[in-house]
């Protein structure tokens, strides 16, 4: 007989044991939440890579909280000892686990079935998102080829920016690795939705959680497209509405980074926005049906290779890439120019990779 884990016995050590990694052998180094008391909640395994950062901190706090989640894995390359012994101590089920630094990224990929990825550097005032394209270019390729080693079909939410540029960055990585399955890899823009949501709910005096505002193209500037003629429920706007509303969804990101006056941009609403939109990938995973969201995909929508449109999530990931519907004459002039950019940031991913 296996001895009782749980016998009064053996409790002690067994709690000593994560709390000290040397107790277990073959652990990793830190490992500060690795047990619980009474084994395993049923769920999924999902990993924050950047977990130790302004959106990684809050977005570990809500998927903590998330009761799809069974363990959930804390990677950075600084901080995590103390970011996982904090969120390891809310009671709620899921297992916490930290790792820290390259030599336990492996480790903190192993086994996962969602890994959700804000790792980077932020903007400042007077700096594109385009600017961050030569230090986070370099850390997706790094981060996307443990998720190509350790954990292949995991589905990955890739938050970092350019995102535009980002995505194709990490499909190439998983072309070379021989693992891209294009319905897997999910450019976060979901924090547009919500901003736009927030937006149209407050020129038209309703409540924000019963407006829903279509926003395809991208995840910057000219390239984030609100289909302000598919709102629903249905409503019209005039035309100085439709450009007020245009023009600050657009400009959302630069508002708060203004705003932040260099120290750095939307942290607390992109977890928000990145544990609803992780949240929908779980309970489509679990099987729920009829779950709907957009996303920078792999898509056909348009002539370019990638594009963001409502997508239907499944077990597999974007299983169903939703058309674009009937646009107004406002809204084809804006795609003309959210594709002209698009098509630039996506060439300028892929070639990085391929040079
Ligand atoms: N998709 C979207 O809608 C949004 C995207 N973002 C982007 O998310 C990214 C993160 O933003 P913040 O959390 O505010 O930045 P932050 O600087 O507060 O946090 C980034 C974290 O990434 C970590 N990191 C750096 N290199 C790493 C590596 N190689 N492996 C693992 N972790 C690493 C850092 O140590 C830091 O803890 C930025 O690129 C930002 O532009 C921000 C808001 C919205
Ligand atoms: O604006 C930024 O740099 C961060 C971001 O992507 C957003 O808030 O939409």
């Amino acid at each position: 007989m296996q001895p009782d884990a749980n016998a009064p016995s053996h409790r002690l050590a067994r709690v000593a044991a994560h709390l000290n990694p040397q107790m277990e052998e073959g652990a990793p180094a830190l490992r500060p939440a690795a047990c619980r008391a009474k084994g395993g909640a049923p769920g999924f395994k999902v990993a924050i890579l950047g977990a130790a950062g302004g959106i990684g901190q809050p977005l570990s706090l809500l998927m903590k909280m998330n009761p799809l989640v069974s363990v959930l894995h804390l990677y950075d390359v600084v901080n995590t000892p103390g970011v996982t012994a904090d969120v390891s101590h809310m009671d709620t089920s899921a297992v916490v686990r930290g790792f820290l630094g390259a030599q336990q990224l492996d480790a903190a990929l192993t086994g996962m079935d969602l890994v959700i990825i804000p790792a980077g550097l932020p903007r400042k005032p007077g700096m594109t998102r385009d600017d961050l394209f030569n230090k986070n270019a370099g850390i997706v390729r790094t981060l996307c080829e443990g998720v190509a080693r350790c954990c292949p079909n995991a589905i990955v939410n890739l938050i970092s920016n350019p995102v535009n540029s980002t995505v194709p960055i990490a499909a190439e990585v998983f072309k070379k690795a021989g693992t891209y399955d294009p319905k897997r890899l999910l450019g976060v823009t979901t924090l547009d939705v919500a901003r736009a949501n927030t937006f149209v709910a407050e020129v038209l005096g309703v409540d924000p959680r019963d407006v829903n505002v279509p926003v395809v193209g991208g995840h910057a500037g000219v390239t984030i497209l609100p289909l302000l003629s598919q709102v629903t429920p249905p409503c019209s706007f005039t035309q100085e509405e439709i450009k007020y509303l245009t023009n600050r969804i657009q400009n959302g990101g630069t508002e708060v980074v203004e705003a932040k006056a260099g120290s750095g941009s939307a942290t607390l609403s992109m977890a928000f926005a990145a544990a609803k939109f992780g949240d929908a990938c779980l309970r489509a995973m679990r099987g729920d049906a009829g779950i709907v969201e957009c996303s920078y995909v792999a898509s056909e929508v348009t002539e370019l290779p990638f594009f963001a449109t409502k997508v239907r999530l499944g077990r597999g990931g974007a299983e169903e890439i939703l058309p674009l519907g009937p646009l107004n004459d406002f809204e084809r002039v804006g795609l003309e120019a959210a594709k002209k950019e698009l098509s630039e940031s996506i060439q300028k991913g892929i070639g990085f990779m391929n040079k």
